[in-house]
Formats: C-alpha cells, structure tokens, sequence
C-alpha cells in the first residue's frame, strides 16, 4: 500500500463515524458559519507575488520539519510578509496538525486560511467553515468526480473558495467543473514524494484561463516563481521552505522583497 492510500485509509476511520449529514437550516448556518470569508482567489488574481505559505510540523516525506514554532506567531509573521493566504495542516497523524491549529491561526490574523486536509466527506467542509477556514482544499487523486462536484457545491454554498489539486492529466480532465476556484498542481507525487517543477509546467496549457492556477511544493527559490510565472501561475505554494527556519514569517518577507 502506498502512503496516501495508508492516509486515505486511516482518514475513514477517523472520520468515518461523522459521515452522515445532518441538514442544516439557513438559520442554523447563519450562527454557526457568521463570519464572513475572505476570497484567496481574488486576493491571488490581484497580488504580484502570490505566495500562499503553509503551517507544516512534519510530514510523511521529511518527519520533523519544525516541532517548536507557535502557529499564532507563524501566521502573523506570515500576514506581515505580505502573503496572499496561508495553508493550516490539520491532519493530526502523518503532519501533526490539528483543527485547533486552524482556530488559533484564524483568532490571530484577517488574510485567507486554508484548511490542508485530506477530506474525504461533507462533515469535514463544515468543520473547515466552522474552523474560521476561508478555502478547502480538495485532491482529486482520493476523490471521484461525483465526490468532487458535491463537494466543492457544497463548499461554494458555504461561502468558501475551492481548491482543486491534481498531480497529472487524467486527474485534471477528471476534475475541471464550475464550481472550482483554484486548480493546484502539485509538483510532489503523493504515492512516492518525488518532486518535479516540470509537473506544473507541463499541465498549465490544459487548464482553462478562468481557473486560478496554484503550483505547489518544492518550491524553495525565487528563480523557481520567475520560471513558473509564463506558464500562468497566479499562485505558489510554499510550506517546508519558510517551516524549516527558525522565523517562518521572516523567511517569507524577504523571499517576497527579492520577488519584486
Ligand atoms: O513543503 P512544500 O514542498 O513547499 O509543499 C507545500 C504543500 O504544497 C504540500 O504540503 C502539500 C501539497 N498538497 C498536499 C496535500 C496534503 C498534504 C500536504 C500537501
């Protein structure tokens, strides 16, 4: 069994208990969910630099990445920098994060969050909204087309940005529907972690202009962003590359500065 499938399997025993919905009135939604979110596509379509920059403890790739940061000061050095938004892990085992970290990070910054999560059904979206999240993200490699459009409709219906990431062809012609916002490609191979920027280079041509496009991982220069940027790349994201400093929000301040 590879990794995602092992994570996929075990993200069903963890939620698995919490998959049937209970439908929820408008009154309900407008307590629980009154907090306005804030759009990261829009924020993406109107930056120069683009950065999303992640919250990231370890992960199944490189174990410890960073152990002793406080996520609070994580995201507000990174709010500081200037980023467009920032991405929360919140699976517990494989990365050490938790829903707590998202909480925390939303109480101490305004810019979009993303909840980084494997969701696998509804009751995750709501508790991403419920988070103080702004944007899931969505991966079609665990999901079918059928889970991908009730998903994401039932994220849009919630005021949230969606986030479709691929890793490949099939996956992106699988996925590409209305209600997605950001089409993200990932230049890691979840099965067996390796790394290629040509990955987003090679797939941008395939996605249609109105999606935002969002490359991912293993990005860890200012050349790799100048080289991804013709290819239509609104936006970028960053985690192990500011996570493994002492000072993530620094590190991310003056990798912006040397962008523009
Ligand atoms: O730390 P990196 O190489 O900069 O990558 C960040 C982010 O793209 C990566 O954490 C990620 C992309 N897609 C995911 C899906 C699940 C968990 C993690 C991820």
């Amino acid at each position: 069994m590879n990794i995602l499938d092992k994570i996929v399997a075990d993200k069903h025993k963890e939620v698995g208990l919490k998959k049937s919905i209970i439908p929820i009135s408008q009154l309900e939604k407008s307590v629980l969910f009154s907090r306005q979110t804030v759009s990261l596509s829009n924020a993406l379509r109107n930056s120069d630099s683009g950065i999303i920059a992640e919250h990231k403890r370890r992960s199944p790739s490189k174990s410890e990445i960073n152990q002793s940061l406080n996520v609070q000061d994580v995201a507000r050095g990174y709010e500081d920098a200037g980023v467009c938004g920032m991405s929360v892990l919140t699976d517990g085992k494989y990365f050490g994060g938790s829903l707590d970290d998202l909480l925390l990070a939303r109480a101490a910054v305004q810019m979009p969050l993303l909840r980084k999560e494997f969701i696998i059904n509804e009751y995750q979206i709501l508790e991403a909204r419920a988070h103080g999240a702004d944007v899931i993200l969505l991966i079609a490699a665990i999901l079918s087309k059928e889970e991908i459009k009730t998903f994401s409709e039932l994220a849009k219906s919630l005021g949230l940005d969606v986030l479709l990431e691929v890793h490949n062809e099939a996956e992106l012609h699988k996925s590409i529907m209305p209600s997605l916002d950001m089409l993200g490609v990932n230049n890691r191979n979840l099965k067996t972690f390796e790394v290629s920027l040509e990955t987003s280079k090679s797939l941008s041509s395939l996605i249609p202009d109105e999606f935002v496009k969002v490359s991912e991982s293993g990005i860890s220069s200012v050349e790799a962003i100048k080289d991804l940027k013709p290819y239509g790349y609104k936006g970028f994201l960053i985690g192990e590359n500011f996570m493994k400093t002492d000072n993530p929000g620094e590190n991310a301040k003056k990798f912006i500065k040397q962008l523009s």
